[in-house]
């Protein structure tokens, strides 16, 4: 049974899952409980899962850690070797040599072909205090040595930097003492960062922000014997003591003998008319390691999970919150998918959520699972440079509509004012009135209402924006009742799925008006939902029967597909004088 394990064997969802999908080989059977079988795939181009080698003896590298039990894979069973061939060369050179081997060299993507060797580097202060690195540095690094004893060893011209700490700590009265951050500050070592994007690794552990290592096979001494058969020995030149960079070559070239290489390659090896001066670079066999870190979410998706399963792919985010939306296929998986989406997309997401139930609640909100990461599903989103913050647990929110709603206050002027029935926590709103002269801002739910006044506040748009918590019908009714101090000019009810019924409210709303007053009569934008063969002559239909009346100038714009054959519309038109001055109203 242990044979079959794979890096899911500890979880309980996977018992068979990559025997289906991957043969076993048994030539690799101390692999067996740890790794699914590698099958090298001469034809493939750069790094992959199938062909790369796990490292040996397996499990060395990688630190499992991060793992939590419930939801989690033997990462470091994700970690592949690699044989390349590098040119060693000195790291003054580099840039020159690199710049003479374009297309000879590795092109993998995310992994440098220039790579350190940990340990190599000198500081270039240690170098100027080295022996013959400039005459006098064997005299500088017994100063170093030196503490002082007199004030006489103060006196010395060149300080060097211990005595200059030791005197300016002499030096300081009382005043002086209270700059002691500054000393503090002349002796802290500088930060260095590591811009090559590659980790260095020690104690035969990875880092975890690393994901990828090179090292050069063999000691120095096996080096230059196994350079000589490809060489010759002339080519074993003088070993060179100061700091050194591999560049590897391309893939291609792993294995072959000097006499297969480019001429390119072979004519810097040669050294001569290198740019390098000597010594010559020499040639040398190395092992690139990639680790679970290195593969993209596709790439240990599909290893994961089960030959047939297609791996999910996109997901949505608001703020720091991944919001799957899995098949019934995946639900089996659904702990491990999260936890790679996390793992693949930190720290930008921090919680991993999936959806339990189609929205069927009067607030439109969702029934979420949390799958992976914290449990906060209170966010912050910034949509078209406006800031919300969101509870979905709580609130309605979907940043795919972001668009639409760039689209729609897009056409407000400055002059309009604007009536957000179903405002949520005011996406529309708050857009709005960073364009508009004043908005009318209602919803049902009182936690988006609660975050839509959070929002306004946030972003400084409380002298515009109004705020009510009633259901829609009475808002349009008791709104356009009153003698607001703002005529509306514009309408937006965003409520797909029931928003053209709430159009009946609009029946009558200048019922107490003369005709004579000159009434300016609103635009309404009303949002629905059609799954007909011609959505825009169906949604129009049902438009005119909520308001007992046919319009006839309307603009039916298409938003989006939601599901295969349902589209989202937006119906646009200027309520007719007929409804709007009806005698009988919807109650
Ligand atoms: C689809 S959401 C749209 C929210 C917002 N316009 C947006 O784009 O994010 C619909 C909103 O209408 C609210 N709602 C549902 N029924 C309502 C009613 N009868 N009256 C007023 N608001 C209602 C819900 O609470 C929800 O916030």
């Amino acid at each position: 049974m242990s044979s079959l394990a794979s890096p899911l064997r500890s979880h309980p969802l996977f018992p068979l899952s990559l025997s289906k999908r991957k043969p076993i080989s048994t030539s690799s059977a101390k692999y067996l409980n740890v790794a699914p079988m590698l099958t090298p795939d001469s034809d493939h181009y750069g790094p992959s899962l199938r062909r790369g080698q796990p490292p040996t003896p397996f499990g060395t590298y990688g630190d499992d850690s991060d793992s939590d039990h419930c939801s989690s894979f033997d990462r470091s069973s994700f970690s592949r070797t690699f044989s390349v061939a590098a040119l060693r060369v000195p790291v003054s050179d580099c840039s020159a040599i690199e710049d003479r081997l374009r297309g000879h060299l590795l092109n993998w993507p995310r992994v440098r072909n220039i790579a350190r060797i940990p340990g190599d580097d000198i500081e270039p202060d240690i170098r100027n205090l080295l022996p013959n690195a400039d005459g006098d540095g064997g005299q500088r690094l017994l100063s170093l040595a030196r503490c002082p004893v007199s004030e006489s060893d103060f006196q010395t011209e060149d300080l060097n930097p211990v005595l200059y700490r030791a005197k300016l700590a002499k030096e300081f009265n009382y005043r002086g003492f209270l700059k002691f951050r500054n000393l503090a500050r002349i002796s802290r070592p500088k930060k260095k960062k590591n811009a090559e994007g590659e980790g260095v690794r020690g104690n035969n552990r990875e880092r975890k922000s690393d994901y990828t290592v090179v090292e050069v096979l063999g000691d120095e001494e096996e080096e230059d014997d196994d350079m000589s058969g490809l060489l010759g020995a002339g080519f074993r030149a003088g070993r060179w003591r100061g700091s050194t960079r591999l560049l590897l070559l391309d893939e291609r070239h792993a294995d072959r003998g000097f006499d297969d290489l480019p001429m390119a390659v072979k004519a810097v090896l040669k050294g001569g008319e290198t740019p390098c001066k000597l010594p010559v670079p020499k040639l040398v066999r190395c092992q690139l390691t990639l680790f679970y870190n290195y593969w993209n979410m596709n790439e240990v998706l599909e290893t994961l999970l089960p030959e047939g399963i297609v791996v999910p792919t996109g997901f949505e985010t608001v703020g720091h919150i991944a919001h799957l939306n899995l098949s019934e296929e995946h639900l089996p998986y659904k702990n491990v998918i999260a936890q790679v989406v996390l793992d693949k997309n930190k720290p930008k997401i921090q919680t991993v959520v999936n959806k339990i139930d189609a929205i069927q609640t009067d607030y439109r909100t969702m029934e979420l699972e949390v799958l992976a990461g914290n449990h906060s599903l209170v966010t912050t989103v910034t949509e078209n440079g406006i800031k919300f913050q969101v509870d979905l647990d709580k609130v309605y929110w979907n940043s795919r509509l972001a668009s639409e709603r760039q689209r729609l206050v897009s056409c407000f002027a400055s002059s309009d004012v604007v009536c957000d029935v179903f405002s949520g926590v005011g996406p529309i709103t708050i857009s709005a009135a960073k364009k508009v002269k004043y908005v009318y801002a209602n919803d049902l739910n009182p936690s988006a209402v609660e975050y839509l006044v959070r929002n306004i506040v946030l972003n400084k748009m409380d002298r515009k924006i109004e705020v009510f918590n009633m259901d829609g019908r009475r808002f349009i009714k008791s709104l356009f009742s009153s003698q607001r101090s703002y005529p509306i000019t514009k309408v937006v009810m965003n409520l797909p799925n029931d928003a053209a019924e709430f159009l009946a409210a609009f029946r009558g709303i200048f019922r107490s008006r003369s005709r004579a007053d000159g009434c300016k009569l609103p635009q309404i934008n009303v949002y629905g939902f059609s799954k007909a063969v011609d959505p825009e002559f169906d949604f129009h239909e049902r438009i005119n029967m909520a308001l007992c009346e046919t319009v006839v100038d309307i603009k039916i714009f298409r938003v989006r597909l939601v599901a295969p054959g349902k589209w989202m519309l937006c119906g646009s038109f200027t309520l007719p004088k007929s409804v709007a001055f009806a005698q009988e109203s919807w109650e």
